[in-house]
């Protein structure tokens, strides 16, 4: 029997799941166990989201969760839309994000990261944030996951779309707060 501790990644996204499990790679401080279950899209700023959704997800799952919230902020919009950006997506797609700058003529943007972990429902919820910074642009490349087409992380010519996922995982927003949250469980077994 494995003594490793057992935390549940709650997520309605699969794409989502393969890239944390590829970044995570078998180096893992703790097994990794998956449940899909789209929880609510809540209203609030980044961090109050994910405090939010770990809280719901506690309560479901009734044990040691993780839950992970990802924006996507346009800097002339203020960050909006931000936790939102689903459904904006949903709606107009990787183009119509790239139109709605056109008026701005600021295609700066952030993909922002939030890992929340609890260890069960009542428990302290504790966030791991990653942020890559980039330009909003036409889209390019693989239409797999969401916006990956119409972001191109600064310092590269390519979109998240046309990078080869190992790249893109490289340099992620996701990559830098899933290396957060390993260095933690590291931490906490030493
Ligand atoms: O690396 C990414 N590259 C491109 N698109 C991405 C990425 N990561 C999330 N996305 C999309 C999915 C969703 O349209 C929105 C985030 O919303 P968000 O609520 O965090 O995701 P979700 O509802 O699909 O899954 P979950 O069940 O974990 O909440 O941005
Ligand atoms: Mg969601």
């Amino acid at each position: 029997m494995s003594l490793q501790k057992e935390v549940v990644f709650v997520t309605g996204n699969a794409k989502k799941l393969e890239e944390v499990v590829a970044i995570l790679g078998s180096q893992v401080p703790f097994k990794l166990i998956n449940k899909k279950i789209d929880l609510p899209e809540l209203q609030g700023d980044v961090d109050e989201v994910c405090r939010k959704k770990c809280h719901e997800a506690a309560s479901i799952v009734q044990g040691p969760v993780i839950v992970e919230d990802t924006c996507l902020c346009f800097k002339a919009m203020g960050g909006l839309p931000g936790p939102y950006i689903k459904w904006f997506l949903d709606k107009i797609g990787p183009d119509g994000l790239h139109k709605m700058l056109k008026g701005f003529d600021d295609y700066a943007a952030d993909a922002v990261c939030t890992f929340a972990y609890s260890a069960g429902p009542g428990c302290e919820v504790l966030l791991f944030q990653g942020r890559t910074h980039g330009q909003i642009v036409e889209p390019r490349g693989s239409r797999d996951f969401g916006w990956d087409p119409c972001f191109q992380p600064e310092g590269y010519e390519k979109t998240y779309g046309e990078l080869e996922k190992e790249e893109k995982n490289k340099i992620s927003h996701r990559s830098k707060a899933v290396q957060l949250l390993k260095e933690y469980f590291v931490n906490l077994k030493s």
